[in-house]
């Protein structure tokens, strides 16, 4: 095959970080050129749902597993329309994917939606690289887009920063739509869509409830419009200090004493909400064995991540907010940042990680049924 602008065999590419270390390695996906953020996710499993998670926009993947695409493509793992990461980088690439669910290669699809990728790296060396030094821009060259060093650092330079980064919008559904409970209907949820991922208005339509996703321009009369018995904010990309607008609408919503839960990018708005501050980790969490302890119940529960922010809140005690006494739930045990809040005084609670689990262990579903037991109380 000569038709594809698919890079898989020889092709060569440069991967240029802001810092001047530069690795060298073969096209994978698409040939061109891509910028990011340069960030690193540990699963060995799930790279499907990783591509297609639209928090990972504008954000360059380096997967730490060395052998990635074993289990090519498939029509059902996606978690939104498109792949979203703007870069990809791999040690050892599949070339025979295996499965019986699979549909094509990893290489085909990432060429397919234009996603720019480099493979024969050592990624254990940018890993380690980016955890000494930190998260950082990063770009692609392959094909025609391959100049000098000098003038791709200049260019990479160049590229915008993740902080400071307001992207939900760009990510995030345009038009309303609703999911339908899978079975009796009980309960309704706004589900406020800052790059929300599919499985999870799935995960509570499993529990009864019809999801009513609405764009990130919502505003709290939207919300209240269809009748909500408990609200939701979704993860997203960005840096949630540029995330005036839901933090308002969370405001309302706390307000009225709604039901509220919040995953992710909902889990900083509602930091933001209480009147916390949100700060740029490192490195970030990125992957599904993140060690998490839940303090209002003592448990421990092995979880999934996509993070690169975190809440400012103190650790061990209990806040005076507007919207009255706030704690820290939940806190990762490798690094102690905050990964979840509760209210006392209001039925509003949200966590930093992925209960809906896509990809990732379930020891989190627990959450979502917290949240129907907080819509519960709400009713009686
Ligand atoms: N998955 C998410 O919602 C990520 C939230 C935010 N963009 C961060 O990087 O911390």
């Amino acid at each position: 095959m000569t038709t594809s602008t698919r890079g898989a065999v020889k092709t060569p590419a440069v991967l240029v970080l802001e810092d001047g270390r530069i690795f060298r390695g073969r096209a994978y996906g698409a040939v061109g050129e891509t910028f990011g953020e340069a960030v690193f996710s540990t699963g060995m499993t799930g790279y499907q749902e990783t591509l297609t998670d639209p928090s990972y926009h504008r954000q360059v993947v380096v997967m730490t597993a060395p052998h990635v695409g074993n289990t090519g493509v498939n029509d059902e793992d996606m978690e939104s329309k498109r792949i979203w990461v703007s870069g990809y980088v791999v040690r050892d690439p599949a070339r025979v994917p295996s499965s019986w669910r699979s549909r094509r290669t990893l290489d085909e699809e990432l060429d397919a939606q234009g996603v720019v990728g480099i493979s024969g790296i050592d990624t254990r060396a940018l890993t380690r690289h980016l955890r000494e030094r930190g998260a950082m821009r990063v770009g692609i060259f392959s094909g025609g887009a391959v100049q000098d060093d000098a003038a791709l650092l200049a260019r990479v330079q160049e590229a915008p920063q993740m902080k400071g980064a307001n992207l939900s919008a760009e990510v995030a559904t345009t038009e309303p739509y609703v999911v339908p409970a899978i079975g009796e209907k009980k309960f309704t949820v706004a589900a406020v869509d800052l790059g929300i991922k599919g499985m999870t208005p799935h995960r509570m339509a499993e529990r009864g409830i019809e999801v009513h996703v609405l764009p990130a321009t919502a505003t709290v009369e939207d919300v209240y419009a269809v009748n909500p018995d408990g609200v939701f904010f979704s993860n997203g990309p960005g840096d949630p200090a540029t995330a005036d607008h839901p933090v308002s609408v969370m405001q309302g919503v706390l307000e009225r004493g709604t039901p509220l839960f919040g995953i992710c990018f909902g889990n900083q708005i509602l930091g933001r909400a209480l009147g916390f501050g949100t700060f740029k980790l490192k490195y970030g969490h990125r992957g599904i064995n993140q060690p998490v302890q839940d303090r209002t119940t003592g448990k421990v529960e092995v979880t999934a991540h996509n993070h690169g922010f975190a809440v400012d809140a103190p650790l061990d005690q209990v806040s005076e907010t507007p919207f009255g006494r706030a704690e820290v739930s939940h806190v990762c045990l490798n690094d102690n940042v905050v990964e979840g809040l509760q209210l006392l005084d209001r039925p509003a609670f949200s966590v930093q990680y992925h209960p809906e689990a896509a990809a990732g262990p379930h020891d989190a579903a627990y959450l979502f049924d917290r949240f129907v037991k907080l819509m519960e109380g709400q009713r009686a």
